[in-house]
């Protein structure tokens, strides 16, 4: 099941204009859905709108109340004191399958890690969240969600601040899922290569481009993903 979105407008109460006009999309599952935009384009209301957390209109359509989506947003507010651990502990066992097991840093692995990402794993693992570096943080919350099972997934740059070796990691999990529904933003267009999935543009509230990667560079007119969004946004 995709989800299907209609005409949506969407305006703040007190704001002089609106921050989605009209935007007709389909999120469909078996693909990465990508929302591109610059600053203010409107792809934090956007995902607030599939999530829930702004009331979900009846434009979008695809998605029943006893769905279970899971929003990454950007910093979560968690304690500072808490462990690798504790954290991952708290997101895996609010999925049944992990209900009675006992969970190690190898839970965070996936069969393609590497020996630099089993010593981040044991790393984070015992480490204090507030100790942590902000991609370490990164790189454990989504290592952690990843493992569980949602019907939805929106991911609000998952990829920022973290390594490169990370990021390789970080968008072949999120690209494992794609048997469900994924969105996800990125302000690293070089991601886009990685994730071949389906853009969208969004700009000013609008989509002015949909397509994959090649359409995407075609009509960017250019190799280079960040000379192509500019074109296409100027
Ligand atoms: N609660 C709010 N009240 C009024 N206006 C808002 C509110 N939240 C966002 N906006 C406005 O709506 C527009 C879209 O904002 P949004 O946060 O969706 O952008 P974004 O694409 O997620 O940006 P970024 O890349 O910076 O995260 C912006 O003009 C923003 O100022």
């Amino acid at each position: 099941m995709d989800i299907e979105i209609k005409n949506l407008h969407h305006t703040y109460s007190k704001a002089s204009e609106a921050a989605l006009k009209d935007v007709s999309i389909t999120l469909e599952s078996g693909n990465i859905n990508v929302i591109l935009g610059l600053n203010g384009a409107g792809k934090t209301t956007l995902f607030d709108l599939i999530a829930g957390v702004i009331p979900r209109p009846s434009e979008i359509t695809g998605i029943k109340k006893s769905d279970n989506i899971l929003y990454q947003v950007q910093g979560m507010g968690l304690l500072p004191t808490l462990k690798g651990r504790d954290v991952a502990r708290l997101i895996l066992k609010s999925d049944f399958q992990f209900k009675g097991q006992s969970l190690t840093y190898e839970t965070l692995l996936n069969p393609d890690s590497d020996e630099n990402e089993i010593k981040k794993s044991q790393r984070v693992w015992d480490m204090e969240l507030g100790k942590m570096s902000p991609g370490e943080r990164r790189w454990l919350m989504i290592s952690s969600f990843c493992k569980i099972d949602r019907k939805v997934y929106i991911f609000d740059e998952p990829t920022s601040g973290v390594d490169p070796n990370s990021k390789i990691s970080i968008l072949n999990q999120i690209k494992n899922l794609s048997h469900r529904i994924v969105v996800l933003s990125t302000h690293n267009l070089h991601d886009l290569e990685q994730i071949n999935g389906n853009i969208f543009l969004l700009h000013e509230g609008e989509i002015i481009f949909r397509g994959n990667y090649d359409e995407f560079l075609t009509k960017g007119g250019n190799k280079d993903p960040n000379v192509c969004f500019k074109n296409l946004t100027n």
